[in-house]
């Protein structure tokens, strides 16, 4: 397993160790102690979440408010989708810039988004199912978003917007700018 940093600090790709053989392929799809070792940082998951979308949904930007924030460990079991995390820690030298990378069930790899972050992802094959671990538990009344086809952001989702399928809850969301962090 190695953890490749991206141009937001404690924001990583995990490219796992595959073992191919006749039978098929493993990995170890999440180990506590490696994976705190290669971000060095101590995080403990304790909650997963699995989500199925056809392509073109789009789920994003979301993020859960003060002490309810969330770090996720986010990855794709089947199909191709482009994921998203936006760095919105006020104090952040890289507060609104965003990272985003191609999660597939080849390439395997994985992104751990930090708290302070938002995240979103689109669908970019014909059915996804995207599972994900968080560090901290749902919680409804916390929940923050931001629209994800804010100007700030600029964000390059890959399709065009006509072909997008997205919650009515994330329809209406925030610009940045007025978003409650
Ligand atoms: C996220 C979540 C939702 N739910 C419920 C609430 C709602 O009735 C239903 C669907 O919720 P949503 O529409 O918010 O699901 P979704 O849009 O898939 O939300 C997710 O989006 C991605 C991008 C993330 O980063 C996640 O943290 C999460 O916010 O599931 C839970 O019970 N537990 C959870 O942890």
């Amino acid at each position: 397993m190695k953890a490749v940093p991206t141009q937001l600090e404690q924001c990583f790709i995990i490219e796992p160790t595959v073992f191919n053989d006749a039978r098929g392929y493993f990995f170890e799809s999440f180990n506590q102690e490696t994976f705190n070792a290669l971000i060095g940082q101590s995080v403990t998951f304790v909650q997963d979440n699995e989500s199925y979308s056809t392509k073109g949904v789009l789920r994003g930007l979301h993020f859960q408010k003060g002490n309810w924030a969330q770090a996720k460990l986010v990855r794709v079991v089947k199909g191709r989708v482009l994921d998203v995390a936006v760095d919105i820690r006020k104090e952040s030298p890289t507060y609104g810039q965003h990272f985003s990378v191609e999660l597939t069930e080849d390439n395997k790899k994985q992104l751990f988004v930090p708290r302070g972050f938002a995240h979103g992802f689109v669908v970019l094959s014909d059915t996804a199912i995207f599972s994900y671990k968080c560090d901290n538990y749902y919680n409804k009344a916390s929940e923050g978003g931001i629209m994800y086809n804010d100007a700030a952001l600029n964000i390059d989702w890959q399709l065009p917007s006509k072909a997008l399928i997205i919650s009515e809850k994330d329809a209406i969301l925030s610009t940045f700018e007025n978003a409650i962090l």
